[in-house]
């Protein structure tokens, strides 16, 4: 099959701050209908990446491309920007109504009246604004204000979205709600979209991908798998919380009970998710026990599994052991625990965790 095609492109890029080298991208691509997340710490770039992505920072070397051509300076560059859309921390409203400022776009790109009136009522719908159309933008409440924010951007339909952090300072049910219209929308509308996020929670449910940024760079690329449990280095795994993930599919349902099939494993959880839906279980390693007799014979928890110890890293206070249950599990134990077990690697054991120990999440 071949991969979708690619949309924007970066080759070679190096951008300088006051003679300081703040991005250093030898080759990013972001494909049509792509879904990416940026994760890095304060300083490492994400802005930096996402404003040459518009071409809009001087270089010290190398070419952006969109859809295959060099956006260089003049009309084409102009052309290239008008297919973008970028959605900044803080919304920049205009000084009239909701609906106004969903139009404001459209009109700039010469939207007949007809179309632009269609276009506004969708895009208020999709963010939930209709009731607030004639509403002024200077009276809505921050996740209001978000919400237009949105519409506004994503009605002029770009091919590519760019998302620095729109969510920072909302309580989670309002940032939760808005998220999931923003997927909604782009997934339907086929747009292509980066997000730069500090939340990892947001980052599984909605990426196709990660990269994860240090000191200008891109030090991860890849599924939410890999890169949550298989990070390329110790700050990468520091960025991200070192959850053990796995991914699974909602099997069985008993009130708030739910058996999620992992492989050929079930895993029993609690919490929201439909028979069917595609989920993220995440185990902290602190919450899994390692024995050496099944201690479903002694005790009754809900998940545990034959295991078998593939590896023990030293963490300083405390070792990490790395699992195979059919499916990867991490566990920390203390020194005392590891040498009164004999934990070694090939070890044959059996792990364990609390159903309510495992943060559900659904993908997408
Ligand atoms: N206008 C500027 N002049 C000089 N240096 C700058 C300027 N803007 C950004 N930088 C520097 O470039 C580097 C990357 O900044 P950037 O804003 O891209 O990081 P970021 O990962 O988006 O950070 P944050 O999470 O804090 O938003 C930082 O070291 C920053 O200090």
């Amino acid at each position: 099959m071949t991969p979708p095609a690619c949309v924007v492109e970066l080759r070679g890029v190096k951008v300088e701050r006051g003679g300081v080298g703040v991005l250093d991208v030898p080759s990013f691509q972001l494909r049509e209908r792509e879904f990416v997340s940026l994760i890095g710490p304060n300083g490492s770039g994400k802005t930096t990446l996402l404003l040459s992505m518009l071409a809009l920072l001087d270089r010290a070397a190398g070419q952006v491309l969109y859809r295959g051509a060099e956006i260089g300076a003049g009309r084409d560059a102009v052309e290239a920007r008008r297919r973008m859309a970028m959605v900044l921390q803080e919304p920049l409203l205009f000084d009239t109504t909701v609906q106004d400022n969903v139009a404001s776009g459209l009109r700039l790109r010469g939207l007949g009246r007809r179309e632009t009136r269609r276009r506004v009522a969708e895009y208020l719908e999709r963010f939930r604004l209709s009731d607030l159309a004639q509403r002024s933008a200077r009276k809505l409440s921050g996740g209001e204000a978000r919400r237009v924010n949105l519409a506004r951007a994503l009605a002029v339909e770009p091919e590519v979205v760019f998302l620095d952090e729109p969510f920072t300072s909302l309580d989670l049910p309002t940032r939760q709600s808005i998220t999931g219209d923003l997927e909604r929308t782009i997934r339907d509308a086929g747009m292509a979209a980066i997000l730069v996020t500090h939340d990892q929670t947001e980052a599984l449910r909605l990426s196709d991908r990660i990269l994860v940024m240090d000191g200008g760079r891109i030090v991860q690329s890849d599924v939410p798998s890999v890169v949550m449990n298989d990070p390329v280095n110790a700050f990468v795994a520091s960025c991200l919380g070192m959850e053990t993930i796995v991914e699974g599919v909602v099997r069985r349902r008993d009130g708030w009970e739910m058996g999620i099939a992992v492989g050929a494993q079930e895993i029993v959880a609690v919490g929201e998710g439909s028979l069917g839906d595609r989920v993220y279980c995440c185990i902290r390693p602190e919450n899994v026990i390692i024995d050496v007799a099944d201690p479903r014979l002694t005790s009754s928890v809900r998940n545990a599994f034959p295991a078998r110890i593939v590896g023990v890293v030293s963490m300083g206070p405390h070792l990490e052991v790395k699992l195979d249950c059919g499916f990867p599990l991490v566990a920390h134990v203390t020194r005392e625990s590891l040498a009164a077990l004999a934990l070694a690697e090939g070890k044959d054991v059996f792990a364990s965790f609390k159903a309510t120990a495992i943060h559900v999440i659904r993908k997408g």
